[in-house]
């Protein structure tokens, strides 16, 4: 009965917990993790080590809690672990002895540490680390009187990629390689030059060398994408060039027996999506062989066997995460659906997981009804480990998510999609509705616990969302079926997706809302300018001119050459004509427009763009600007609630009875 449902409210935010970077000891009968929870003083997001057992029981802390912890990663011996907690006042590596639990700070390193990595015998870490460029400024003025308040000194930017979303303006630099003992000590750098050292680094068998994947083309604008295999010796720090292809390749895992090299990427074509392959060659670099070729299907991360005769790997496919055994003679194996849960704002798909010595395997699991738990992979039995969001949420009505699937109304293409039922849900009566659409727009949504979208089916909304076509997760055909054709029918399928529901006979005509967030914005934008069938929309931090946006957004490089057909000023045409700048004069649905003031991915001058068009129709609107936010707006807590607290109140302005019955 109604009176009985108790939903989600605002500050709930604060309760959710998520089981993420699961370890599981060799033995496969415990597993280390991270378990992150909201930190209502910090207003942050942070990170716990934590232990269980791989059934389910012995749930303790690692370590006092006093940090904000993150990848922990056991020694070869699995006696120790080692993490990178910031309790000292910067992020520093720290060591777990696990017979004692003694912890110790084992480094001093002016900046993070990245891909923390074991040597085989235990005895050194290799990781990554910004390594600033030393550079007079090219102007030498007089300096400052002693006490003298002058303004700070312009900043001189020559490099191309000086600002990034979540990071803002970098300084001069380069990620490179540092290898360090592992009961401190100075660390030695292993690469220099203008490149970064990105992703998984991995040791070689003897220990000698490190590989790991860089863009060193002479011309990293012009190819963006691509990247080798490279290998370091520790010695000598002598550099050998791996892999040569056309196209990505990264992620470099050394097999158990030394012999062999997995790697993921792809072989180039220029395309606006194209599916991380599964590799696998000799240490040299000789007889690389493509182990995912017919899956059509990304793969998202991958781990050897123990036996050196396979290699497990995550994809996504319909919207959800599985895992998979490849064995080197060419058979692949699924093994689980249920990958994922990490995305706990909006069902994005993007799961974790370890394999245990005999097989065993740990994953995060998801749910529609609460965030990422551990769950315990033993043959095909699935169970779950954790239970971390069960006191919070056996309290609280989730709202239920039903799937369905739609043949599109402008070709035989099949579109999924998702229903968000309000908690208390009764078919007889009327709801209103908000269709909120997922960016990338490369990527998918799927049946995973979204907090932004449950608070608004709290307020009594039902949710709708889909995968139009170019999502990902079905298929290089599909995903591309909008390269250099971004909106276009994809509007279709969200249409096809609306009336679908409508059909059902629950929703109000009347009380059609549209939402989405940056690819989602796009698609927002472009469908109020092509119907007028919803009675409000919500932009979040939007592209509305794609001329602009390359010629401002972080990842420049990457987008004039992949998503369009050339650079701005080649192309006018078509830039503008898929910018929904170029359609505004056409909207008429009162508009909330809502952006963080830090977004380097969409820049909030787009935001403001659009605002100013509006206004300057006449057209009702209204623009949220959020301090300090970069792309990634759920990552504050208070901004996670305040973008669903904003939808609902804009919406309900525009309901038939203004949100009375709430
Ligand atoms: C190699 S594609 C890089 C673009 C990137 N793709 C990841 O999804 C991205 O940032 N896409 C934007 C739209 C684009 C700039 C026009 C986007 O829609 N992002 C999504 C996904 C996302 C979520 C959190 C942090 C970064 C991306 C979104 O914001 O919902």
């Amino acid at each position: 009965a109604e009176s009985e449902v108790n939903p989600l409210q605002y500050d709930d935010v604060f309760a959710l917990e998520l089981a993420a970077d699961p370890q599981v000891h060799a033995n496969g009968n415990h597993v280390v993790f991270v378990r992150r929870s909201m930190d209502r003083q910090t207003d942050r997001m942070v990170g716990r080590l934590w232990q269980v057992a791989t059934d389910g029981s012995n749930l303790r802390p690692l370590t006092s809690g006093e940090g904000n912890e993150s990848s922990p990663r056991w020694s070869p011996d699995f006696e120790r672990l080692a993490y990178v907690s910031d309790q000292s006042g910067s992020q520093q590596i720290h060591i777990r002895w696990q017979d004692s639990g003694h912890t110790s700070l084992v480094s001093t390193l002016p900046f993070s540490p990245g891909s923390l990595s074991w040597s085989p015998d235990g005895e050194w870490f290799a990781f990554t680390m910004f390594t600033p460029e030393s550079r007079q400024a090219p102007v030498q003025l007089p300096g400052k009187p002693a006490g003298a308040e002058w303004a700070e000194a312009p900043t001189y930017i020559d490099s191309v990629q000086y600002r990034r979303d979540g990071a803002g303006y970098s300084p001069q630099g380069n990620s490179h390689l540092y290898v360090m003992p592992v009961e401190g000590g100075t660390p030695r750098q292993l690469t220099e030059g203008d490149y970064d050292v990105r992703g998984t680094i991995s040791w070689s068998h003897d220990g000698e060398a490190i590989y790991y994947s860089a863009n060193k083309n002479e011309n990293p604008v012009a190819e963006p994408v691509n990247s080798d295999i490279y290998r370091v010796e520790v010695d000598s720090a002598e550099v050998q060039r791996i892999t040569n292809t056309n196209g990505p390749a990264s992620e470099p895992k050394v097999s158990p027996g030394g012999r062999q090299i997995a790697f993921v990427g792809y072989q180039d074509r220029q395309l606006a999506h194209q599916a991380n392959r599964l590799y696998v060659m000799n240490t040299d670099g000789s007889e690389i062989r493509n182990l995912t070729e017919d899956l059509d299907r990304s793969v998202s991360s991958f781990e050897w066997a123990r036996d050196g005769r396979g290699i497990y790997f995550s994809y996504d496919d319909e919207g959800e995460g599985h895992l998979a055994l490849h064995t080197l003679r060419g058979v692949a194996e699924t093994l689980t659906d249920g990958v994922g849960g990490l995305s706990y704002s909006r069902p994005y798909t993007g799961g974790q997981f370890s394999v245990a010595d005999n097989g065993k395997l740990v994953f995060t699991q998801m749910a529609s009804n609460r965030p990422a738990e551990l769950a315990f992979l033993e043959g095909s039995q699935t169970r779950p480990i954790t239970q971390l969001n069960r006191d919070f949420l056996s309290a609280f009505s989730v709202g239920e998510v039903e799937e369905f699937w739609l043949e599109s109304s402008v070709d035989d293409t099949r579109i999924q999609g998702w229903i968000m039922y309000p908690p208390g849900f009764d078919e007889s009566k009327q709801y209103p509705m908000i269709l909120e659409i997922h960016g990338g727009p490369h990527a998918a949504y799927g049946p995973v616990f979204a907090m932004e979208l449950q608070l608004m089916a709290a307020q009594g909304y039902v949710v709708v969302y889909t995968n139009p076509r170019g999502s990902t997760s079905y298929g290089e055909d599909f995903a591309n079926l909008i390269h250099h054709n971004y909106p276009s029918n994809d509007y279709d399928d969200l249409m096809d997706a609306v009336d679908l529901v409508v059909s059902r006979g629950f929703v109000d005509e009347e009380e059609l809302f549209i939402m989405g967030g940056s690819g989602g914005g796009v698609l927002t934008s472009w469908s109020i300018a092509h119907t007028d069938r919803f009675a409000a929309a919500m932009v979040v931090n939007p592209v509305i001119n794609w001329i602009s946006f390359t010629l401002t957004a972080d990842m420049y490089p990457y987008f004039s050459q992949y998503w369009f057909p050339g650079l701005p000023w080649d192309n006018v045409e078509h830039y503008m004509e898929y910018s929904p700048i170029s359609h505004v004069g056409k909207v008429n649905t009162p508009v909330l427009l809502f952006t963080g003031e830090s977004d380097h991915r969409t820049p909030i001058s787009e935001t403001e763009q659009y605002y100013q068009a509006l206004k300057l129709r006449g057209v009702e609107s209204a623009m949220v600007r959020v301090p300090g936010a970069s792309h990634a707006l759920h990552l504050r807590p208070s901004n996670l609630m305040a973008k669903p607290a904003y939808a609902v109140y804009w919406f309900d302005r525009f309901r038939a009875n203004g949100g009375e019955s709430n």
